[in-house]
C-alpha cells in the first residue's frame, strides 16, 4: 500500500487489526514535496512503484491513493495494474453482482471496450457522461431521482462513489470493496492471490494505443478577437464536427455529452474542453499506432485553421 497521511488510518486501524500483512507498504510518511513520485493513480511512475512493491513482497494486492484519498487504484498479485478503465470494469463487476442491471455512470474519456464490457458481459447499462468527479456523481444522483437506478459513479482518474456510501467521493471505500471480495475468496482458498479480482475483468477489451494529448489555446492571441477561450474552443469543436460529418471513415458517437467523440479506423477519439484550463484535451484509442495517427490527423486537419490553438503536442505524436 502506498499513499499519504489519511492512509495511516486504513493501515493502522483497519487492515492491521484485521490481520492483513502490510509490511511491504511504502511512502506512508507525509511529505508535501512528494519526493517519491506524483501522487496520482494514473501516473506511470506511481503505478510502477506500487507494482514493484507488490512483486517484491509477493503481496496479494497493492493499493494506491492520491494525497486526499479520494482517488485510488490497485495492482493484482501478478503485477497487473487495476486502474483507469480496468478499475471501473472491476468495480462495475462487483456492483452489478449486487445490483443486476444497474446503470454505471462514468466520465467521457472511458473506452468503447468498457461500454461493451458493462453492457454485454455484465448486463448493466453504461452512461458515459462528462469529465469531472462532481459531474459523474451528480449525474448518478439525478438518474436515481428520475427512476433510473444507478449505484456507481466513476471517473478514469480513479475518483469514484457508490450509492451505498452516500455518494461520497471516496477512494478508500472503493479499495475496501475490492478487499472484501478478496477476503471472501481467500477464506475458501488462502493461496488464490488476487485471482478473484483478475477474473472479474476477464473479457474487457483494451486498445493497444491509448494517448491523451493536451492542446493549449493562447488566450492572448488575436484570433480570439477578444472573446473567451471557451468560445474559441467551442468554435473549434463545431468546426471539427462539420469536418467529420463529411468523412466516410469517421462516425460521430450517437450518444455523447461532452466534446466531439468519433469512432473510426477500429478506434475512437474525443476532443473536448478542459474543465478548468484553456486546453482542449484529445484522447485517442486505437489498435495500432498507424490507426491512432489517422484519427489524430483528422483532428489536426480541422484544428490547423485555428491559429491560437497550439498543436505542437499533436504534431509531435504524429511524427513519432
Ligand atoms: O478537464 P481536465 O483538464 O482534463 O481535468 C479534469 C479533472 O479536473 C479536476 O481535477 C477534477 O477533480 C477531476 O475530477 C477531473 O478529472
Amino acid at each position: 500500500m502506498q499513499g499519504m497521511e489519511q492512509v495511516a488510518f486504513l493501515w493502522d486501524k483497519v487492515l492491521k487489526p484485521l490481520g492483513a500483512v502490510t509490511d511491504g507498504s511504502q511512502f506512508l510518511e507525509p511529505d508535501g514535496l512528494f519526493p517519491n513520485h506524483i501522487p496520482n493513480p494514473e501516473d506511470k511512475a506511481a503505478m510502477e512503484a506500487i507494482t514493484q512493491a507488490v512483486l517484491n513482497n509477493k503481496a496479494d494486492l497493492g493499493i494506491i491513493f492520491d494525497t486526499d484519498v479520494d482517488r485510488s487504484a490497485a495492482v493484482d498479485s501478478s503485477g497487473r495494474e487495476l486502474n483507469r478503465n480496468r478499475l471501473i470494469a472491476l468495480m462495475s463487476a462487483i456492483v452489478l453482482e449486487e445490483h443486476p442491471g444497474t446503470t454505471v455512470v462514468t466520465d467521457s474519456v472511458t473506452s468503447d471496450g468498457l461500454t461493451a464490457f458493462i453492457e454485454k458481459k455484465l448486463g448493466g447499462k453504461h452512461h458515459r457522461f462528462k469529465r469531472g468527479y462532481k459531474n459523474v456523481i451528480d449525474e448518478a444522483i439525478r438518474l436515481n431521482s428520475t427512476g433510473e437506478e444507478s449505484h456507481l459513479a466513476m471517473e478514469t482518474s480513479g475518483h469514484g462513489a457508490l450509492k451505498e456510501n452516500h455518494w461520497l467521493d471516496d477512494g478508500a471505500y472503493m479499495m475496501v470493496k475490492l478487499l472484501n471480495k478478496l477476503a471472501g475468496a481467500r477464506t475458501l482458498n488462502p493461496n488464490i492471490g488476487s485471482k478473484v479480482l483478475t477474473d472479474l475483468v476477464e473479457g474487457l477489451e483494451e486498445a493497444a494505443v491509448t494517448v491523451e494529448i493536451r492542446l493549449k489555446i493562447d488566450q492572448n492571441h488575436a484570433d480570439l478577437k477578444g472573446g473567451s477561450f471557451r468560445d474559441y474552443g467551442e468554435s473549434i469543436l463545431k468546426h471539427l464536427e462539420s469536418v467529420i460529418s463529411k468523412d466516410p471513415n469517421l462516425n460521430k458517437a450517437p450518444k455523447n455529452h461532452e466534446g466531439v467523440r468519433v469512432s473510426g479506423y477500429g478506434g475512437w477519439f474525443l476532443l473536448r474542453l478542459s474543465l478548468h484550463d484553456p486546453v482542449l484535451p484529445l484522447n485517442i484509442e486505437a489498435q495500432s499506432k498507424n490507426d491512432a495517427m489517422k484519427l489524430g490527423l483528422a483532428v489536426l486537419a480541422a484544428a490547423s485553421e485555428f491559429s491560437a490553438l497550439d498543436t505542437t503536442a499533436l504534431n509531435k505524436f504524429l511524427q513519432q
